[in-house]
């Protein structure tokens, strides 16, 4: 159990659910009604534009719903300041403070004001370790590639240790095999932990390969959710199959390797 600021415990790997939620950006409106699914990993797909940050923000608490509700497991977080919802997040950049060193970055994970105890020092150099980043620890942002920058993030989301997880195109700007070697670290630090990711990507192959369910966002709202088993099915749904510009998903591709079901 993680205890929350307000004092609420949640569940590892809590639920998500956004409950007829609504909200617009001026003449950009939004209507989510969707569910995920406990200690799974969901990839979030869909256009340009879809709403797919959008959703991730209301679940953080970046932005509050116009109407309707926010659950995470039980608890209404609706009203709930980013802070004291029991999440973590992940961008596609710009996740570090550029003049803190790597150990004080993954340090604020555990505290804000930095103040650490013997124990969070153990516990950052252990999330060091576990991410590949032993022996960096003193080195600032720009002294590190930006796989090793993502990584830095990740070890942060370990020392949380929070019960969801949000990535926003955490991987989009790393190349092929440094984008394989990072979604290979996240499935087995999901394994280990078990918490709930939403997973938001452009990349079909990596929906694939690490996500277990699947939610399209078309136009402001959810307009197919199901398994990924489903989606890359050649019966998976037709709007999906056009976004990704597949008929019926080829033999070929059904080949690419799911690292986990
Ligand atoms: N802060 C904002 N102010 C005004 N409009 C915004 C703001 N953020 C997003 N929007 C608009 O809301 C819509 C959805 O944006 P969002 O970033 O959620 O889409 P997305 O699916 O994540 O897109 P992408 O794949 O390009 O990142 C877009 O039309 C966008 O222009």
């Amino acid at each position: 159990m993680t205890p929350t600021h307000d004092g609420a415990d949640v569940k590892h790997g809590a639920a998500v659910r956004l409950d007829n939620v609504s909200f617009s950006y001026g003449e950009a409106s939004f209507l989510f009604n969707v569910q995920f699914a406990a200690s799974r990993i969901t990839a979030i797909m869909g256009p340009s534009g879809s709403g797919k940050s959008t959703l991730l923000n209301l679940v953080a608490g970046f932005e509050a719903p116009g109407s309707g509700r926010v659950l995470i497991g039980e608890a209404d977080v609706s009203a709930a300041p980013p802070s004291a919802r029991p999440v973590s997040m992940v961008f596609q950049e710009n996740n570090l403070f550029a003049h803190l060193s790597v150990e004080r970055n993954v340090g604020l994970g555990r505290s804000p004001s930095l103040s650490l105890t013997d124990v969070d020092r153990e516990a950052i150099a252990g999330a060091l370790q576990r991410v590949g980043l032993a022996g960096k620890e003193s080195r600032l942002p720009r002294e590190l590639s930006g796989g090793e920058r993502q990584r830095v993030a990740l070890a942060r989301v370990l020392v949380r240790d929070r019960p969801v997880l949000l990535l926003d195109e955490p991987f989009a700007s790393l190349g092929p095999a440094l984008r394989d070697d990072m979604l290979d670290l996240l499935a087995s630090v999901h394994a280990e932990r078990k918490m709930t990711v939403l997973f938001v990507t452009h990349q079909p192959e990596d929906a694939r390969r690490i996500g277990q369910n699947m939610v399209f966002l078309d136009n402001g709202t959810v307009a197919e959710a199901g398994t990924a088993a489903d989606f890359f099915d050649g019966s998976g749904p037709e709007a999906f199959r056009r976004y990704i510009g597949s008929g019926p998903v080829n033999a070929g591709s059904r080949d690419i390797a799911r690292k986990r079901t």
